[in-house]
């Protein structure tokens, strides 16, 4: 096997994965062929003024997704390179230090990614070295689900439609069965030395105790859902004290496992066992939600920071810094919102609906900016996702694309009643409530003084009464969005 040739870079990004990675199936594909070195490499960004550099959670994840990676490309042949920096002069250092004849990637999402995807282009085929960028992320590529008047999509319901009816995404390529490393070892920075883990103080370890990152974990989550909780995902996806989702997102965002990988599994599945059929479409459904989000940020590029209404550009917001806070820590007292902020911290994941109604009270009920939301998921969520955390919480908001109208007001107590009915999803996030009985769970500020007693509840004390009384909220948020709706007319 020739070894003295140009090497290819393997530039990974939010694709940590070996099967189904078109950047790597290309190069290992040129090294079965002729034996042409390949240089697997993962550059940590460390500023550049990019808002959207990987928050405190997701830093947590990286590391194992990293560290898996590493072993398993070691395994393959060629062990994985890391490096800091401005990507363009890593790049291009790197190009100098091998004699890399072409770097090979993966499509990353967001505009900072685009805008710096467009400058290494630039920077490396100006020294000759072809860049070539594929999709990992998406079943389709940005651009190509569009209306009859090729216009982008607004709403999901017709996406969905016309995504159904592409041609059926791509099959997904297995992991290459070896690669060929470079004749001279490239040096690579130590993973242990980027202090992607909290260590003073570690704040990490209900995350520890609820994740395994990287693609063998996301690859065996896939299987066991598919191979029964899938049949009533339909049913029981909005229920948080039922854990009856996939629970795939952080593989996902970190690109562990593919959405085309997702759905012929899930496909293959339904075919198999008829009684999968319903669940696994509606799973594929949600699948299509986060394909409908980052469709629409290729699109609008200010998605993440700017409502797609222009008319909330003028809300009045309230600047609450303690409510703010309140919120964060889930010291609301309304035990549903409380409970899915605590699971956000403990274990940097909260359950979809409960994400709607937290996302709701703190734009509805304290009129706070959605931005600070997404600010703070953003840093907490293991699965931040640019693209479904800004889309989602613009559809909250009602000023995104196909959202709820903003006078849809969720009203916690009852969101609580009708999704958490016994209590469980608070009881096991909200410990100081667990033995209040179901009937007061979710408004323990009316229950009777002897039944708080009984269940030892000190309010004040404890647990918080409501920052703020919903009702009035409402009505408040209401007049707000009265303003800017004749205002803005
Ligand atoms: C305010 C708010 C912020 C959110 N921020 C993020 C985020 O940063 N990252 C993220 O991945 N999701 C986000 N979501 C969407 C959704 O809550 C999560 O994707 C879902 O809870 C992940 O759990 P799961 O993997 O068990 O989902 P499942 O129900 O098993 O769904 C399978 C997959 O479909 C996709 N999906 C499911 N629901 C949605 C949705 N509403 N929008 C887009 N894609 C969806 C996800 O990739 C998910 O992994 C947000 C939702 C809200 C309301």
């Amino acid at each position: 096997m020739k070894t003295d040739q140009a090497p290819i870079l393997v530039w990974f990004r939010t694709d940590l994965r070996l099967a189904d990675n078109p950047a790597l199936t290309a190069a290992a594909t040129a090294t079965a062929q002729d034996g042409t070195p390949v240089i697997p490499v993962y550059i940590r960004e460390e500023d550049g003024g990019d808002p959207w550099l990987p928050g405190g959670a997701s830093r947590w994840w990286l590391h194992g997704s990293l560290e898996r990676l590493g072993k398993a490309l070691e395994t393959l042949g060629s062990p994985l390179v890391l490096r800091s920096g401005d990507p363009a002069t890593v790049l291009e250092s790197l190009v100098e230090e091998t004699g890399a004849q072409a770097v090979l990637c993966n499509r990353r999402a967001g505009p900072s990614a685009i805008a710096r995807d467009r400058r290494v282009g630039k920077r490396l085929t100006a020294r000759g070295v072809t860049v070539h960028p594929h999709n990992a992320a998406l079943l389709y590529e940005p651009g190509t689900i569009r209306t009859k008047s090729d216009t982008p999509f607004r709403v999901f319901t017709p996406f969905w439609k016309a995504l159904l009816s592409m041609p059926e995404p791509p099959r997904p390529t297995r992991a290459p069965s070896g690669l060929t490393p470079p004749a001279k070892p490239v040096s690579s920075e130590s993973l242990k030395d980027w202090g992607l883990r909290p260590t003073a103080p570690d704040w990490a370890g209900g995350l520890r105790a609820r994740w395994t990152p990287g693609e063998e974990a996301a690859r065996e989550r896939l299987a066991e859902f598919l191979d029964g909780p899938v049949a009533v995902y339909a049913t029981e996806r909005d229920r948080p004290d039922h854990d009856g989702t996939s629970t795939l997102s952080p593989h996902l965002a970190f690109g562990e496992i593919g959405p085309r990988q997702i759905w012929h599994a899930a496909r293959h599945a339904a075919a198999q066992r008829h009684e999968l059929a319903s669940g696994a479409e509606a799973f594929l459904r949600e699948l299509g939600w986060r394909e409908f989000n980052h469709h629409m940020l290729r699109e609008e590029p200010d998605l993440p920071d700017t409502p797609l209404d222009a008319r909330f550009v003028h809300f009045p917001w309230r600047k609450d810094e303690s409510a703010l806070h309140a919120w964060q820590r889930g010291r609301t007292g309304y035990p549903i919102v409380d409970a899915g902020m605590r699971q956000l911290w403990r274990t940097g994941w909260m359950h979809n609906r409960v994400r709607m109604i937290v996302g709701s009270f703190l734009i509805k009920d304290l009129l706070i900016p959605w931005q600070e939301g997404e600010a703070w998921f953003w840093d907490t969520l293991v699965d931040a996702d640019i693209a479904n955390n800004a889309g989602n919480w613009q559809w909250v908001a009602g000023c995104g694309a196909d959202a709820a109208p903003f006078f849809r007001v969720f009203n916690p107590i009852l969101q609580g009643e009708k999704f958490d009915p016994e209590g469980d999803y608070v009881r096991r996030f909200v410990p100081e409530l667990a033995k209040l009985p179901s009937r007061w769970i979710h408004k323990p500020w009316q229950a009777p003084d002897g039944v708080l007693r009984e269940a030892g509840v000190r309010l004040d004390r404890d647990y918080p009464r409501p920052i703020v009384d919903h009702g009035a909220a409402r009505d408040r948020a209401l007049a707000a969005f009265g303003h800017i709706k004749t205002s803005g007319d």
